[in-house]
């Protein structure tokens, strides 16, 4: 399909609360969307770069920026890209994931929906419905996070995380095990706040029969959850580390993870993301959907990502609610702790105009 203009839009998307990571707190998302026109259908991309670069190097600015001058120029050169030749064009430019990612998740809607086909079908589903789980903040206090669990579980979600950091992890574990029960579907969330030094300390997470710690030390620390692996028995699940399927397959052959994340954003696309899960089930390594506080048009992706066979663990496949009063699509709503996998063409659902119009702050066209 023939590209006609990509359009550049940010939004500005106030949280419903601060959310609070080990790297900083959240209270408004400043999002960049891509839209690219084409002869036969239009397709949305979200790209999940922060406002900083303190979950990874990227940040919303700079994607805009490698977009406008590098990556679309290269991709409407090609003229009518299939989506699948998308990661190809793009790869002499370095890096630059999760700008990729959201060029190509449009290309890809756009030629989904002018075959008609949805992305769950693109990708693999095997469920019409995907269980999910939370993401849960770092609070001020332990009875505050016991309320907001509790919360999270009344409104049916299935999993818990805790994000944790040094100074806010055995007592906050201990509390919500211990309210809680053992059945509930428990895990953490370090985005690198530890170092090796750390291992006594996190072994004593041990006792609390967690699904997994996620990403415990720095993301280029491949040889350093391998030790961590070796001092602590709760199940290591990479985030950050992985970057794509070569990494996955690399971090699982070395012995540093039992488990990944998988985010499409953070590995440059959906189709990457794809071959990630088949590296993973390959090797009999569990995975989940990660997820990077998306509005709607991600959302709907991740579900129907989520909804692939290895998907075996409930991912931060949250409703919209978790982060956002009033979302710029048909809200994502949890029906007995799970959400259902959009069945339309593409992403099956596009933004609606007047709630776009009200958290746009910018559009650029770059026409060809
Ligand atoms: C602002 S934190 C974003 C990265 C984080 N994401 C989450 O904790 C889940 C966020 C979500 O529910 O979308 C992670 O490291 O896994
Ligand atoms: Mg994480």
């Amino acid at each position: 399909m023939k590209l006609t203009d990509v359009e550049l839009r940010r939004i500005s998307m106030p949280l419903v609360a601060p959310f609070r990571t080990s790297f900083g707190t959240e209270t408004t998302r400043d999002i960049l969307l891509v839209r690219v026109i084409t002869e036969e259908a239009e397709g949305w991309g979200e790209c999940v770069a922060m406002t900083s670069p303190r979950y990874s190097s990227e940040y919303v600015d700079a994607a805009a920026d490698v977009l406008r001058r590098f990556l679309v120029p290269a991709v409407m050169a090609a003229g009518a890209p299939a989506a699948h030749s998308v990661a190809g064009i793009l790869a002499p430019f370095k890096g630059h994931h999760m700008a990729k990612a959201a060029l190509e998740m449009a290309v890809l809607d756009a030629e989904l929906r002018a075959e008609g086909r949805s992305f769950g079908r693109e990708l693999g589903a095997v469920r019409e419905r995907v269980p999910c789980g939370v993401s849960v903040g770092i609070m001020d206090s332990v009875p505050e996070l016991l309320e907001a669990v509790g919360g999270y579980l009344a409104e049916g979600y299935v999993r818990i995380k805790l994000k944790i950091e040094p100074g806010w992890d055995v007592e906050p574990v201990r509390a919500v095990r211990e309210r809680y029960g053992d059945d509930l579907l428990l895990q953490v969330d370090a985005n690198t706040a530890y170092t090796l030094g750390d291992a006594r300390q996190l072994a004593r997470l041990d006792p609390f029969d967690l699904l997994l710690i996620e990403q415990p030390l720095d993301e280029e620390d491949v040889l350093g959850h391998v030790e961590l692996a070796r001092q602590i028995r709760t199940p290591i699940c990479l985030d950050e580390s992985i970057t794509s399927a070569r990494d996955a397959a690399a971090a699982i052959r070395l012995g540093a993870c039992q488990v990944v994340n998988i985010k499409p954003g953070r590995v440059g696309g959906y189709l990457e993301a794809r071959r990630i899960h088949d590296v993973c089930v390959a090797h009999g390594v569990p995975v989940w959907c990660g997820g990077m506080l998306e509005t709607g048009l991600g959302r709907a992706a991740n579900v129907a990502l989520a909804a692939m066979p290895g998907f075996t663990l409930p991912g931060d496949t949250s409703a919209s609610g978790r982060y956002y009063a009033s979302d710029i699509t048909e809200p994502f709503v949890l029906d007995g702790g799970h959400l259902e996998v959009p069945t339309g063409p593409g992403l099956g659902l596009v933004p609606v105009p007047d709630r776009l119009a009200e958290v746009t702050t910018a559009t650029e066209r770059l026409a060809a």
